[in-house]
């Protein structure tokens, strides 16, 4: 037996090998040691194998879902060994064999995988050449059959990873890895599996095509290279072909909205900051009736298409559905199964009695759902209402086949309904009899023995036996042979009840194994209805989405967005949808960016609304093109192809970098991508260091952004320096949030009003957060102080002089040397003696404009 482990742990040498033996499943050696140390379990030793004693430990049968789950979470992959041949007649050590390999980016059953978000499995192709740099990925999620190509630059990478989320990536065991994979569950695999011819070839029969153009996924070497290492791990864990993967999807980042990892992170969509999942965008959102729903909805936001088309379509569907009776819609779709999944584990043969059941239960409610859906005229849920329309034959045969309700598991028996086949109803007859053969016998037996209390009974461990109490044992005829003796009774079995019971257990048997054959052929039946039942489960998930969408609508009085091709973005009263419903009265505010007013400086108080009114122009447009209805009384919105964010301070200290290493990574970043249909959000970029650093970059940067990149900016700063921003580059503005103060202390209005804000209350509002009062005092006396030299030494630095100049660096040319200054110039020329008083006074005038900045006159 250890020869037969030893042989098929070679075969796995990288994952847990759970080794089955009768009702355990066993791990030895290593495997044994790191199972023991991760689920609590306890180490034995038994026998010897080349003279050491095994180390071993064990997890019941029973118990392998719990055990799976928490070893999957914490990364680990694990290979199920079962026992395949018969032990009755098996010569030796049982044949046993890998049944199906466990990873975390593989994982198929209900107990391992969350309900609603996706679990993904993501390859990636490093370059071919320094000369080429494109990367290839491919990534499929195996409990519903996407599967997805793309490439991409390395620098894109993070940007890619922040989308996918992979549970577990693929990546050549020869290569160097990329900062952007640390810290993601990574298998290495060998670096020949990553060949992009062989991986061409393995797409094409995956897809049943000649050819990728069908897929327009011709010429993608790379993302060819990680589709056959993709498709080759994912068949060995499952141990067969994946015939329910028969679509391919190529993305193009230019395809859907950018949303780098720091703007998903910043956003909260899916997250809070403290990594929390509510309060968060999606939290609000989701109110889909099922897990389908709540995995697409995610699927929408994590990807909105920049075609605005798309989101017209949604738009119009929300619109039609809020028109009409969307709540009995939506009440028909609750309680429905997970047909995705469900299909997904038909194709690969791991269903359970009870999902086909579930599924049964809802392909019988699909006619209603397509009746309510009938009451709406509109082209998406139309097409919708189309996909529900399934052919019968699965459903007869489910409903004819499968009992109601089915066993949990298909061993115990109880899984095939009576009438469906002749001959389990036969050998389920036998055991039937058997209650009345029981009855009938005890009669009979008490009669014959004069024993009143004498019972016939069954009992699953020990079988059939005639029970007598102690105090009657000598009453017992002679042809009883005592079975097994109890505390207050004997138990005896005659030759005619041996006889029944071997009757009876054999056609017990055989029942099982009657059904086990029939559930197998009804697998196999039901295997043409998995792509039907995959574009019904994705039909019931798009109208539940766009129901709770309607829902998110109507009870948050959100309105729908116009998406126009002209450019710039134009919001009125619009609401941050999360802060608004954690307060009791949010102020809603406008919002205005368009090519001419694309830059916006915003001051104001801390806690006065900057980062809130920031986030929810980001949000509303984001929710715009993912086809929500927004919380605003009006949205234009024009073309967008990325939302960049830079907002709040965190350390990475576990990546090496400081909060102020980070701000700037994450900067640069910005820069580098942001174009001028960007929206970018920068919330107190600079604060990281000395403060005239930190204003110098500042200024530098939000001048990049509007000169360069012209995104749409929006740029929250405590530099009040930066509110000369807009006297110097035409098209950005000042806006301010409002506070009011009162007494020592300070109100916030949350309204964001037009100008820059006449003051920071920072001591204030330190006030507010129960700040001694000693301190207090000492700050504000301290801040007089700060105020005045600052005053001196700015008036003796003219930071827009020079960032005057970096205007023509911005457009292309480096500006090496300061450029004159024309006030030292009109000084450096002024003869005093050549003055008259009055002449004198007026040139001081003149200078003290100039100076200002005012136009002369
Ligand atoms: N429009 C609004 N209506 C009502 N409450 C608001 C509004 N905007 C912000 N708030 C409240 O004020 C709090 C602080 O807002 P926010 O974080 O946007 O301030 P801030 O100006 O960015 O502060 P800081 O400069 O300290 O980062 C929010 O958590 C919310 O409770």
């Amino acid at each position: 037996m250890m020869q037969q482990y030893l042989r098929i742990k070679a075969e796995h040498p990288d994952v847990l090998v759970l080794y089955r033996m009768g009702d355990f499943y066993e791990l030895f050696y290593a495997d044994a040691e790191k199972a023991a140390r991760l689920l609590d379990l306890t180490l034995t030793r038994r026998g010897q194998s080349a003279g050491q004693p095994i180390v071993m430990a064990g997890v019941p049968v029973q118990a392998l879902d719990t055990y799976l789950a928490k070893l999957v979470r914490l990364g680990e992959s694990v290979a199920i060994c079962e026992q395949v041949g018969d032990p009755a007649t098996s010569k030796g050590p049982v044949e046993r064999r890998v049944e199906r390999i466990v990873t975390p980016g593989t994982r198929l059953d209900d107990g391992l995988l969350d309900d609603k978000t996706d679990c993904a499995l993501l390859a990636i192709a490093p370059p071919a050449s320094k000369r080429e740099p494109r990367l290839g990925l491919a990534w499929l999620v195996l409990a519903s059959g996407a599967l997805r190509v793309a490439e991409c630059t390395p620098d894109a990478l993070d940007t890619w990873i922040a989308r996918i989320q992979p549970a577990e990536v693929l990546w050549p065991q020869d290569q160097a890895v990329p900062d952007g994979l640390q810290g993601l569950p990574l298998c290495p695999r060998a670096p020949w599996q990553f060949d992009p011819a062989a991986g061409s070839d393995k797409l094409c029969r995956q897809l049943g095509v000649q050819a990728l153009d069908a897929f327009g996924a011709q010429g993608l070497a790379r993302a060819h290279a990680a589709a056959g290492a993709l498709l080759s791990y994912a068949e060995q864990t499952q141990g067969r072909l994946l015939g329910h993967v028969t679509q391919l999807q190529v993305e193009q980042s230019d395809d859907t909205l950018l949303l780098d990892a720091a703007a998903r992170r910043n956003l909260e969509l899916t997250q809070t900051l403290r990594g929390e999942p509510a309060p968060t965008l999606i939290s609000l959102l989701d109110v889909c009736q099922g897990a389908a729903g709540s995995r697409l909805l995610r699927q929408w936001l994590a990807a909105p298409p920049r075609a605005q088309a798309v989101a017209r379509q949604r738009h119009a569907a929300i619109a039609a559905l809020l028109r009409g009776p969307w709540q009995a819609l939506r009440d028909a779709l609750r309680g429905l199964a997970d047909l995705e999944r469900i299909a997904s584990r038909l194709a690969l043969q791991q269903v359970r009695p009870r999902e086909l059941a579930a599924a049964r239960d809802t392909l019988r409610k699909l006619p209603e759902i397509i009746a309510q859906a009938g009451a709406f005229d509109d082209p998406l849920l139309a097409a919708q209402r189309a996909l529900l329309e399934l052919p019968s034959a699965p459903l007869d045969l489910l409903q004819a086949a499968l009992a109601d309700p089915p066993a949990l598991n298909i061993r115990d028996g109880g899984v095939i309904a009576t009438g469906f086949d002749a001959e389990l109803d036969e050998l389920r007859a036998i055991g039937q009899d058997c209650s009345a053969f029981l009855l009938e016998m005890e009669a009979r037996e008490r009669a014959r023995t004069g024993i009143a209390n004498l019972r016939v009974l069954y009992n699953r461990v020990h079988g059939f036996a005639i029970e007598v109490t102690h105090g009657q044992a000598d009453k017992v005829p002679a042809d009883y042979r005592r079975r097994q003796t109890l505390k207050g009774s004997e138990r005896y079995i005659t030759p005619e009840l041996k006889a029944f019971e071997d009757k009876a257990l054999s056609a017990q048997d055989r029942g099982l194994a009657r059904e086990r054959v029939l559930y197998a052929q009804l697998i196999a039946d039901l295997q043409p209805a998995v792509a039907h039942w995959q574009r019904a489960a994705r039909a019931l998930a798009t109208l539940d989405v766009l129901t709770a969408l309607a829902e998110r609508a109507q009870t948050w009085n959100w309105v729908c967005p116009e998406l126009s091709p002209l450019p710039g973005i134009d919001i009125r009263a619009g609401r941050h949808p999360v802060v608004q419903a954690q307060v009791e009265r949010f102020v809603p505010n406008d919002c205005v960016l368009l090519p001419s007013s694309r830059t916006q400086i915003i001051t104001g108080p801390n806690m006065g609304g900057k980062s809130t009114y920031m986030r929810q122009t980001a949000i509303i447009a984001l929710l715009a093109y993912m086809g929500s209805f927004v919380p605003a009384r009006l949205a234009r919105i024009g073309p967008l192809d990325a939302i960049h964010t830079r907002i709040g301070a965190a350390d990475d200290v576990a990546g090496g970098r400081s909060t102020f290493m980070v701000e700037m990574t994450e900067a640069a970043a910005i820069l580098r991508g942001a174009t001028a249909q960007s929206l970018v959000l920068m919330d107190e970029v600079g604060r990281g260091t000395s403060t005239f650093d930190g204003l110098a970059l500042a200024l530098a940067i939000a001048a990049h952004l509007h000169e360069r990149c012209r995104a749409y900016t929006l740029f929250a700063t405590h530099y009040f320096e930066l509110t000369d921003f807009p006297a110097h580059h035409a098209d950005s503005v000042n806006l301010h949030v409002s506070a009011a103060e009162h007494g020592d202390g300070i109100v916030f209005l949350h309204e964001v009003q037009s100008g820059p804000a006449s003051r920071s209350y920072g001591v204030q509002v330190a006030q507010l957060a129960g700040m001694p009062q000693a301190v207090i005092r000492d700050a504000r006396k301290r801040l007089e102080t700060l105020q005045q030299a600052q005053a001196a030494q700015l008036s003796q630095l003219d930071l827009f002089a020079l960032a005057a100049d970096s205007g023509p660096a911005a457009n292309g040319h480096a500006a090496e040397s300061i450029a004159p200054d024309p006030l030292r110039e009109r000084l450096a020329d002024i003869d005093p003696d050549a003055l008259s008083p009055r002449q004198a006074l007026d040139l001081l005038y003149e200078l003290r404009r100039s100076a200002r900045g005012e136009l002369d006159g």
